[in-house]
C-alpha cells in the first residue's frame, strides 16, 4: 500500500520548490487567543507560510483549543501542532508534527507520547507529519523537559547521523532545535553538514531573532525557519509586525 501524503505536507513540498519557508510558532502559554489571532493575520499578510502551535509547558486543553480556533478564524494559513506531549493535541488544527525526540534519553519522548496520542490524532482527522526532532545545545526548556542529551554545538556529524537515522526510520522532516529563546541559534556549519546528508526538508529553529541570522541559516541549507520568541516578545503589535517583516525578508531573500 502506498503511503498517503496529506494536504499540509503537499503544500509544504509545493512551496519549497519555489522558496524557503517561514513558520511562526505561537505558544498558548504565552499568548492569549486574541493576540494569537492578530499575529496570525499579520503573518499571513507578510507572507509567512504556516503557524505552529505548541509549548513545552501548559499548552493543553481549552487554552490550546482557544488559541488554535482564534488563529483559524483570523487567517487561512495552515495550523500545525507542535506538541510537548500527547496533551498538545487539538481537534481544531489542520496537522501535527508527529515528532520523535530522537536524542532523548527517555522513551516517553521517543515513542511513548506518540502511542498515547495516536488514536486521538486519528479520531480528529488531524494530518500527522512524521518528523525527527533533534535538540542541539543549549536546548533550553525543551532540552530539559524532553530529557535530551543535547548535541554539542561543535559536533555537526552527530547531528547528521541522527538526521539520517531519522530519515531511514521513515521520518519526512528533520528539525534542528537549539531551544526556544536560545542565546545563539543552531550553528550554520551544523546546518550545512546535516543538509548535505539528508534528502528530506530541514527545519531549523530556536534563538533566531534577526533577519541576518535567518538568512545565515537559509544560506547554510535550512529549508524552513521557525521563529517564536522574537515575535512574542517584540513588545507591541507594531514592533511584532516589523520583526516579522525583517525575519521574512531574511528568509525569502
Ligand atoms: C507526537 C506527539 C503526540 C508527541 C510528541 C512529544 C515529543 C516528542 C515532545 C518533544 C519534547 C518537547 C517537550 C517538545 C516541546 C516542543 C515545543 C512545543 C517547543 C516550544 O517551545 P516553547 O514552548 O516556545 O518553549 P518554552 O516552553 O520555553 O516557552
Ligand atoms: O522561540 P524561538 O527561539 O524563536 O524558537 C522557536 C522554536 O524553535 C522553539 O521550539
Ligand atoms: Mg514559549
Amino acid at each position: 500500500m502506498k503511503p498517503k501524503i496529506g494536504k499540509v505536507e503537499s503544500y509544504i513540498h509545493e512551496k519549497l520548490e519555489r522558496e524557503k519557508l517561514h513558520f511562526v510558532l505561537l505558544d498558548p502559554d504565552d499568548v492569549d487567543p486574541e493576540t494569537a489571532g492578530k499575529i496570525a493575520e499579520m503573518s499571513e499578510e507578510i507572507g509567512v507560510d504556516a503557524i505552529m502551535i505548541g509549548g513545552s509547558t501548559g499548552a493543553e486543553g481549552e487554552v490550546l483549543d482557544g488559541v488554535v480556533r482564534a488563529i483559524k478564524e483570523s487567517s487561512s494559513l495552515p495550523t500545525i501542532l507542535f506538541p510537548g506531549s500527547h496533551g498538545g493535541i487539538s481537534k481544531y488544527a489542520d496537522a501535527i508534527f508527529f515528532m520523535s525526540l530522537l536524542n532523548s534519553t527517555n522513551p516517553f519522548f521517543i515513542t511513548g507520547a506518540q502511542a498515547l496520542g495516536a488514536f486521538q490524532v486519528k479520531r480528529y482527522g488531524i494530518e500527522p507529519i512524521p518528523m525527527a526532532y533533534l535538540i542541539v545545545e543549549p536546548g533550553e526548556t525543551v532540552g530539559w523537559v524532553g530529557d535530551a542529551k543535547p548535541i554539542p554545538r561543535h559536533k555537526p556529524k552527530i547531528a547528521a547521523a541522527y538526521a539520517l537515522a531519522g530519515q531511514y526510520l521513515g521520518m519526512r522532516l528533520v528539525y534542528l532545535e537549539a531551544g526556544s529563546g536560545a542565546p545563539q541559534p543552531v550553528p550554520p556549519e551544523m546546518i550545512a553538514v546535516v543538509k548535505k546528508v539528508i534528502d528530506v526538508p530541514l527545519i531549523v529553529g530556536g534563538g533566531i531573532r534577526t533577519g541576518e541570522q535567518a538568512r545565515a541559516a537559509v544560506k547554510a541549507g535550512a529549508d524552513i525557519i521557525v521563529t517564536g520568541t522574537a515575535i512574542e516578545k517584540a513588545g507591541s503589535m507594531d514592533k511584532a509586525e516589523e520583526k516579522l517583516e525583517e525575519l521574512n525578508r531574511g528568509i525569502k531573500g
